[in-house]
């Protein structure tokens, strides 16, 4: 199972994921993503949707209109590991594609 990073290797893929933070109620890290319209917001979560099946590991989100909300931590972990930081990369990937 993966393991839950340490502080200091968790604040230097932070660093890497400059548009993600720490969750301010638990252990996982969050961004909000801003697309042109619902069309491009919904392809994204298309698009990552069949990454995180593939890896068999799925974020939290929610969508509205062209906003899609994303916290992603490992619930067999109970916090924080190098599956999120995989998936959050492949997130950034996709939305700049
Ligand atoms: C049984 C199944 O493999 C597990 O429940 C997987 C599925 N997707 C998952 N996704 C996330 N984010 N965390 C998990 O611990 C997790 N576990």
């Amino acid at each position: 199972m993966a393991q839950k990073l340490s502080p200091e290797s968790r604040k230097a893929a932070l660093s890497r994921l400059p548009n993600w933070a720490d969750a301010k109620d638990r252990d996982a890290i969050v961004r909000k993503f801003t697309f042109g319209d619902f069309n491009e917001a919904f392809g994204f979560m298309t698009r990552a949707a069949l990454v995180a099946e593939k890896m068999n590991h799925h974020p939290e989100w929610s969508n509205v209109y062209r906003t899609v909300e994303v916290t992603l931590s490992t619930h067999d972990a109970g916090g924080v590991t190098e599956l999120d930081l995989e998936l959050a990369e492949a997130m950034e990937m996709i939305a700049d594609s």
